[in-house]
């Protein structure tokens, strides 16, 4: 337990915050041609270009005297050796043995937690192997055409993320979709698209207490029950859970029940049973590249030193703007439309792991923790929010994807793509100077007095950082290459800021509250123990809700 800001490297990085923090990049560029060769690393088909930071050397090394003053090496050592590090859970967090491809056993409570993990993989091979080539059949004999995977949280957003980004390699005529919602237009959408004799649902839920999950899945079955009746079931619903007396419970056989364990964190499972829509999807083989993509940089963070450490260098840089330079949220940009859920599920892996505001110990989190995540898609975020971004009054780091090579080579779509890709950084770094300004301004004959009046608009202070984060492919392995990326800058940020980032307190008081105020939607009697607020849009919902007489 460390209180960050006690730290030597702390007081450092502050001086040189100070010191260095508003330099100009253009300048850093300027004087060190090999500025790009400093400040880069290649990991496989993954390059991290993170050279336009406003970071020197020392700095650098200030960040890894910080990560090494709170204890990265020995709490990522805990991690992997199953250590209750989910301490508030009192839970070990293994979902790095759900993609161990090494005979390495991975140890939870002293038993090796492999031959299960192994045992569940094999029988995920076996039913999406039938699925995916159509031996699997439905009640009326017929091949599935779509996969309804049920769930919420980290039981839609990774699959549901990761299905998208893999769409090149899915067989075409399987469509996959993806119920999360308690909006219930959410499922009728879905289901309008569905004939339930060729569709399999798939419910997943950790926890299978999930209000909405629960409520949809319900829905799901009524709606084949209705048609099929009770005896289709077998044939078209199967759950993910690690709570097989729910389950049971909820009438789907324990047989078609794909398992997984407390010590994978919802928001870190789709490695895990909760992948099966991924797997019916592409294939099996494919979901283990992924798996294997995903254990690549699961050694490489377990080996690697902390400066040349790539999951520690994109933590510490984040550190460094959200602690030092005082930015309160960073960008998501993927110039790749396969990854266009990504933003979406890295605001859960990021916003729910450290969005904390107490330390280890319970005191108060007096500096920074995690930071506000967003993003678009390259281009478009371009169109829409890169405004205040080049020019706003907030500091908001980014990060920039991009794949060599398309999917989809459509004339000159992916060099325009790209450019931009490498425009947007150079501009935000660069930025426009007054002199840069007032010469184009002048060139096209404008007055004195319009140039006096047009520049101050014109002008970028830039300055601004980003990371670039170049694949040559967005292939199945490169992609669980990028997720257990994110998965570990994340957990380091977490022990720098010293919070717990394997539980979600946070969540639980609004679900507590909805469960109060459901009743009370649909009752006549007065509501009480509200605020004044809550009690009048209860009554507005209930006087609209009404079917008013004539
Ligand atoms: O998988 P489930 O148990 O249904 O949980 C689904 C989601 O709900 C919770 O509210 C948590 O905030 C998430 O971390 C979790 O992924």
């Amino acid at each position: 337990m460390t209180n960050p800001t006690r730290l030597p490297a702390w007081a450092a990085l502050e001086a040189r915050a100070a010191k260095i923090g508003a330099r100009p990049m253009r300048d850093m560029f300027a004087a060190d041609p090999d500025r790009f060769r400093s400040f880069s690393l290649l990991l496989g088909d993954l390059l991290l270009d993170y050279s336009k930071n406003r970071i020197d050397c020392d700095t650098m090394g200030l960040l890894e005297a910080l990560a090494n003053q709170s204890g990265v090496s020995e709490a990522r050592d805990a991690m992997f050796s199953g250590e209750k590090i989910n301490a508030t859970e009192r839970r070990p967090v293994l979902h790095v043995a759900l993609r161990n491809r090494s005979d390495r056993p991975m140890l939870v409570d002293g038993h090796d937690v492999m031959p299960q993990v192994r045992a569940v993989l094999a029988k995920m091979r076996d039913f999406s192997d039938r699925v995916h080539s159509g031996r699997w059949k439905g009640a009326t004999g017929k091949t599935m055409a779509t996969v309804v995977n049920i769930g919420i949280g980290g039981s839609d957003l990774g699959p549901a993320m990761v299905t998208e980004a893999l769409k090149p390699y899915q067989r075409p005529d399987l469509a996959v979709r993806f119920i999360s919602n308690v909006d219930g237009s959410h499922a009728a959408e879905v289901l309008k698209a569905c004939d339930p004799e060729t569709t399999l649902f798939i419910v997943a839920s950790k926890t299978f207490t999930t209000q909405e999950t629960i409520a949809n899945a319900t829905t799901c079955r009524d709606w084949l029950v209705g048609t099929l009746g009770e005896a289709a079931i077998p044939k078209h619903f199967v759950a993910l859970s690690t709570n097989g007396k729910a389950v049971a419970e909820f009438g789907i056989d324990t047989a078609n029940m794909f398992e997984f364990w407390d010590w994978v964190g919802g928001r870190y499972s789709l490695w895990s049973a909760i992948g099966l829509s991924i797997a019916v999807a592409v294939g099996f083989d494919r979901f283990e590249e992924l798996l294997d993509g995903a254990f690549a940089m699961d050694e490489h963070f377990r080996t690697a030193p902390l400066a040349a450490n790539m999951p520690v260098i994109l933590a510490m840089l984040g550190v460094w703007y959200g602690n030092f330079l005082g930015a309160q949220a960073y960008a998501v940009l993927p110039y790749d439309q396969y990854l266009h859920r990504l933003p979406a599920y890295l605001q859960q892996l990021d916003m729910e792991s450290n969005g904390k505001g107490t330390a280890k110990d319970g005191s108060p989190a007096t500096w920074q923790t995690g930071a506000i995540v967003f993003g678009e898609p390259g281009t478009n975020g371009q169109h829409a929010f890169y405004q205040l971004i080049h020019q706003g009054t907030k500091l908001i780091p980014c990060d920039f994807l991009a794949a060599a090579e398309t999917h989809n080579p459509l004339g000159e779509h992916h060099l325009m793509l790209l450019s931009n890709f490498l425009a947007q950084p150079e501009a935000l770094m660069r930025g426009k100077t007054e002199d840069e300004v007032r010469a184009e301004l002048t060139a096209v004959g404008m007055s004195e007095a319009e140039i006096a009046f047009q520049l101050p608009h014109r002008v970028f202070s830039g300055n601004r950082p980003t990371n670039s984060l170049l694949y040559r492919r967005l292939d199945p392995r490169t992609l669980g290459m990028l997720i257990a990326l994110y998965e570990h800058k994340v957990f380091v940020q977490g022990v720098v800021w010293d919070v717990f980032s394997f539980d979600q307190w946070g969540v639980e008081l609004g679900k507590v509250l909805a469960k109060k105020i459901l009743p009370e939607l649909s009752s006549t009697t007065p509501v009480s123990g509200h605020d004044s607020s809550t009690t009048g849009l209860i009554a507005q919902l209930r006087a609209w809700r009404t079917p008013h007489p004539g």
